[in-house]
C-alpha cells in the first residue's frame, strides 16, 4: 500500500506551491521570490526537508541573477557569504536571500545585514531542542539541515554495516573554547576558557569532553568466534551494528545499528600515549594553573578502562602518564616558586569508602564548604618523584578489591579515584600567590549484567552495588542534562565523590571502553548511550584558577621570601636524595645481573621467570613493585666486576646514608624554622609582630626551631585539601609510626618515607593479588 507523506499530501492539496518539483518551472527573479515567500512561512506544516531543498533552489536561481545584475564590485563583495561545504553553509545563503527579497535593495548597504537576517531564519526554523539554550545573545546557533537520509538504516562504505547517520554536531552549542582539535588535545578548549573571561566563560560553562576508546578484540573473544560490531572512522564517529545470527540464512531478521560521534573515539589499536595527549595532557596544564580536572573511565567489565587508567608496565595508562607529565612539568617550573604535590588514592566498595595508602576502618563521607565532598581521615602524601607516586600507587593497587569474573580475570570490583593537588606559590612583587589545583583520575568498576560475571552470592551483591552507583550516576547525569535543580548525588558514594566533578567548577573529561564482540552488543550499546548522553552535561564555568593572593608587610615580605627559598631548597634536597637512591638501585640491579644464568640472560623468552616477570607476562604490571628495581639480565657474569661493583655499592651506600643523615637534620630544622615563621606570622601578639622585625639569619634556625615547638601546629595553606580529622592524626613526609605501610629504619628511627618504602609482594597481574589481605567469601 503506497503511503502518502505529509508533503506528498500538502502538495495535492494544492496549499505548497513552491513544492520542489515546481521550483524549476518557477521564473527566478525577485517577484517571484518575494511571492513565493508568504506561502512558505504560512504554511506551518512543511517538513523541514521540503524547506531545506526549496531554499537551497532558490539560492541557486537567485546567485545566478546575483552574478548577472549586481552592479558594483565592491557592494558585491560586502554582501557575499562564502558559500560553505556544509549544509549549513547553504542553509545561510538560502535564508539571507529569501529575506532579502523581502526588504528590497536597502539592506544591499549593510554587510552584516545578511548574517542576521540567516541567524534569524536559522532559529526559527531549527527544531525547538536545537535552538540556543543559552540566554547570551552572543551565541549564534546553528541549526543542522535535515538529511534525506537520516534516521533510515543506509550501508555505511567505510564497514559495509548499515547504521542510521548521525551528522556530527556538538548536543549544547558548545562555546568555541571546547571544540576539539584532534591534534593539539583539548589545550586550545582549556586555554581558550580562560582567555574568554569573566564575561562568557561564566555564563556559558564548559562541557564534559567525551572520549570512546575500542579495545582489541580478546584472545577469549575470538575463540567464541565473536565477530566486530563496531566501526570507528575518522576518529571520531562510531557505528554499532548487531550482526544477524548466522541461523538467519535469508535475513529475514532487522539489523540494528546505531552512529554516535565524540570529541574523539580511539579505534583499537590507538597507543596509550595517544589517548593521554588528546584526552588528558591538557588538564594536567589546567592543573598547574589552579584549575580543577577530572578523567573518568566508564564502561562494561572487561572493555579496558583500568588498561586505560593504569595500563602494563610496557604501555602505561592515563594515571601514569599524568603524573610523569605533571612532575616534569613541576621541574620546568620549579626555578620561579615552590610545588608540592599531594595525593590519595581510595576505594568505593559496596557503597563503603577505604583509604587504599592506609587502609583501615571505612572512611565517612563529608561536605566541606571549600573543598566539596571530602572523605574524613582520608590520608594525604606528600611525594616528591615520579616514582614515589607509582610505588604508592602499586601500594594502593594491592590493596584494591579485584576478584575473578567470567568475563574479566582481573576484574576490579571498586570505583578507585586517585586524586592529585598540585599547590604552587611564587611571589608577585609583594604578595605571596598560592595556586591550587586538583587532578581526580577515576577508574570505575564495570558496569555488568549478573550473567555477565557470576551468580555466587559475593560477586551478586558486589555487581548489584556496582550497578546501584552507576545508576546513580545516569540519574545525575540525566538531571543534569534535563537542567533539573535537584540533582541526587547523595544517591551513592560515588556520585557524592563525583559531585564537583560532574556538576562543579572543574574540567571534566569521560573516557568511555567498549569490546568490539558482538557478543557484548548489549553493553557497548548501553556504554555508548550513556557516553552519548553526557556529552550534554555543563559543568560550571572554570575561569580563572583557584588562586589566593596574600599580600604582605615588608617583614612579613622577607619571611615570606625565605620560607619559598626554605621550601625551593628543600625540595631541590629531596629530589637529590631520591636520585641518589635510583643510582644506587641501577647500581644493585647491575651487580646483581651477572647472578642470572647466561641462559636466562640470553632468552627474552616471556617463560622465563626475571624477577620482574609474572605467570601472565602480558599482564605484567606498572604496579608491580619488583619491576622499578628490574635487573639487568643481559650483563654477562664477571667476577671481577661483580667484585667491583659491589665495592660501589658500598662505598655509595655509605655516602648515601651520610647524605641522608645530613640532609634529614637540615630537613627538620629547616621544617622547624618554617613552622616557626608561620605560627608567628599567624600569631596576634603584638611582641611577636616586633620580634618579626628582626633581621632572620640562617643561625637563627635554633632559636625558631625551639619557638615553634612551644608553638605548636603547623598551619599550612594546604590545610584546605587535607581531611577534616583532627591534625594529629595527620600523616607527613616526616611522620613516625608503626602502623605506617611503608615504614623502615632510617638513623635507628622508623620513618615513614615513600622514597624506600619497602618493597611489597609482588603482584602477578596488572590488579590480581594473591595475598590479598581483604578476603571475601
Ligand atoms: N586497548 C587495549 N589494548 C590491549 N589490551 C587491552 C586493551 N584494553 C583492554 N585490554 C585487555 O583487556 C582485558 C580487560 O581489560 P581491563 O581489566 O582493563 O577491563 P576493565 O574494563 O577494567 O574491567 P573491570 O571493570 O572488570 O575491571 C585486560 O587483559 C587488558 O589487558
Amino acid at each position: 500500500m503506497p503511503v502518502a507523506t505529509r508533503s506528498q499530501a500538502s502538495a495535492t492539496r494544492g496549499d505548497r506551491p513552491w513544492s520542489s518539483s515546481a521550483a524549476p518551472r518557477a521564473a527566478p527573479g525577485h517577484d517571484g521570490g518575494a511571492a513565493r515567500r508568504p506561502s512558505l512561512l504560512a504554511n506551518a506544516h512543511h517538513g523541514l526537508k521540503d524547506k531545506l531543498r526549496e531554499l537551497n533552489l532558490f539560492y541557486e536561481q537567485h546567485k545566478q541573477q546575483l552574478a548577472s545584475s549586481q552592479s558594483g564590485a565592491a557592494l558585491r563583495r560586502s554582501r557575499s557569504i562564502p558559500p560553505s561545504r556544509t549544509g549549513e553553509g547553504r542553509y545561510e545563503n538560502g535564508g539571507r536571500n529569501a529575506e532579502e527579497e523581502e526588504e528590497g535593495t536597502n539592506r544591499h548597504r549593510d554587510a552584516f545585514a545578511p548574517v542576521r537576517e540567516a541567524a534569524v531564519l536559522r532559529e526559527n526554523m531549527a527544531p525547538p531542542e536545537a535552538r540556543a539554550p543559552s540566554k547570551n545573545d552572543n551565541v549564534v546557533v546553528f541549526s543542522r539541515p535535515a538529511e534525506p537520509q537520516e534516521k533510515e538504516n543506509v550501508p555505511h562504505a567505510a564497514n559495509g554495516m548499515s547504521c542510521p547517520v548521525k551528522k556530527a554536531m556538538p548536543a549544547l552549542p558548545a562555546p568555541a573554547s571546547r571544540k576539539l582539535s584532534l591534534g593539539g588535545g583539548i589545550g586550545g578548549k582549556l586555554k581558550a576558557v580562560a582567555e574568554i573571561g569573566a564575561g562568557n566563560a561564566e555564563t556559558m560553562g564548559s562541557r564534559i569532553l567525551v572520549f570512546v576508546r575500542l579495545r582489541p578484540m580478546s584472545r577469549k573473544e575470538k575463540e567464541a568466534g565473536s565477530k566486530s560490531c563496531v566501526k570507528i572512522v575518522n576518529k571520531k564517529d562510531v557505528y554499532i551494528t548487531e550482526l544477524t545470527s548466522e541461523n538467519d540464512y535469508l535475513g529475514l531478521k532487522r539489523v540494528r545499528g546505531r552512529h554516535f560521534c565524540f570529541d574523539a573515539s580511539f579505534p583499537d589499536s590507538t597507543m596509550q600515549s595517544e589517548v593521554y595527549s588528546t584526552s588528558t595532557a591538557d588538564l594536567v596544564e589546567g592543573v598547574l594553573q589552579g584549575r580543577n580536572g577530572t578523567v573518568f573511565c566508564y564502561g562494561a567489565t572487561g572493555a579496558g578502562k583500568t588498561y586505560t587508567m593504569l595500563g602494563t608496565m610496557e604501555n602505561p595508562g592515563v594515571m601514569v602518564l599524568a603524573i610523569k607529565d605533571l612532575f616534569l612539568k613541576v621541574r620546568q617550573r620549579s626555578h620561579d616558586g615552590s610545588h608540592s604535590i599531594q595525593l590519595s588514592y581510595l576505594e568505593v566498595y559496596n557503597e563503603t569508602v577505604r583509604d587504599l595508602l592506609s587502609p583501615g576502618r571505612p572512611l565517612l563521607l563529608r561536605e566541606d564548604k571549600q573543598q566539596g565532598t571530602v572523605a574524613a581521615g582520608l590520608t594525604q602524601y606528600r611525594a616528591y618523584s615520579t616514582d614515589e607516586v607509582m610505588k604508592l600507587l602499586q601500594q594502593g593497587n594491592q590493596n584494591r578489591t579485584t576478584e575473578p569474573t567470567r568475563v574479566n580475570e582481573t576484574s576490579s570490583r571498586s570505583h578507585a579515584i586517585l586524586q592529585v593537588v598540585v599547590e604552587y606559590r611564587y611571589m608577585d612583587g609583594a604578595s605571596v600567590v598560592t595556586r591550587v589545583g586538583k587532578l581526580s583520575l577515576i577508574d570505575l568498576a564495570g558496569s555488568e549484567r549478573a550473567l555477565a560475571t557470576d551468580q555466587r552470592s559475593q560477586r551478586s551483591l558486589e555487581g548489584a552495588n556496582i550497578n546501584r552507583s552507576l545508576l546513580a550516576l545516569s540519574s545525575c547525569i540525566n538531571a543534569l542534562v534535563e537542567g533539573k535543580k535537584h540533582v541526587p548525588y547523595r544517591n551513592s558514594k560515588l556520585t557524592q565523590l563525583l559531585k564537583d566533578s560532574l556538576g562543579g567548577s572543574c574540567n571534566t573529561v569521560m573516557i568511555a571502553n567498549i569490546s568490539p564482540s558482538n557478543l557484548s552488543f548489549g553493553e557497548t550499546q548501553n556504554t555508548l548511550h550513556w557516553a552519548d548522553r553526557a556529552k550534554e552535561i555543563k559543568t560550571k564555568a572554570v575561569t580563572a584558577g583557584n588562586e589566593e593572593i596574600f599580600r604582605a608587610s615588608d617583614s612579613d615580605n622577607e619571611q615570606a621570601k625565605l620560607v619559598l627559598e626554605l621550601q625551593k631548597e628543600n625540595s631541590e634536597l629531596r629530589q637529590q636524595v631520591v636520585k641518589q637512591q635510583q643510582k644506587l638501585l641501577s647500581v644493585q640491579a647491575q651487580s646483581l645481573a651477572p647472578n642470572t644464568t647466561p641462559q636466562q640472560s640470553a632468552a627474552p623468552s616471556p617463560h622465563v621467570t626475571t624477577p620482574c616477570s609474572t605467570q601472565r607476562r602480558a599482564k605484567r604490571s606498572i604496579l608491580d613493585g619488583s619491576c622499578f628495581s628490574t635487573p639487568n639480565p643481559k650483563r654477562p657474569a664477571d667476577n671481577a666486576q661483580v667484585r667491583d661493583l659491589q665495592r660501589k655499592v658500598k662505598s655509595l651506600e655509605a655516602e648515601i646514608e651520610k647524605m641522608k643523615k645530613e640532609h634529614y637534620l637540615q630537613l627538620k630544622q629547616k621544617d622547624e624554622f618554617i613552622r616557626g615563621l608561620i605560627n608567628r606570622k599567624n600569631s596576634n601578639d603584638p611582641e611577636e609582630a616586633t620580634s618579626e622585625r628582626r633581621m632572620i639569619t640562617r643561625a637563627s634556625i635554633r632559636k625558631a626551631h625551639k619557638d615553634a615547638a612551644a608553638a605548636g601546629e603547623l598551619k599550612s595553606p594546604s590545610h584546605r585539601f587535607t581531611s577534616p580529622t583532627p591534625t594529629a592524626k595527620k600523616r607527613t613526609f616526616w611522620d613516625f609510626g608503626g602502623d605506617s605501610p611503608s615504614v623502615l629504619a632510617v638513623n635507628g628511627r622508623k620513618t615513614r618515607s615513600h622514597v624506600a618504602a619497602e618493597t611489597p609482594p609482588r603482584a602477578p597481574s596488572m590488579l590480581l593479588q594473591p595475598g590479598f589481605s581483604r578476603q571475601r567469601a
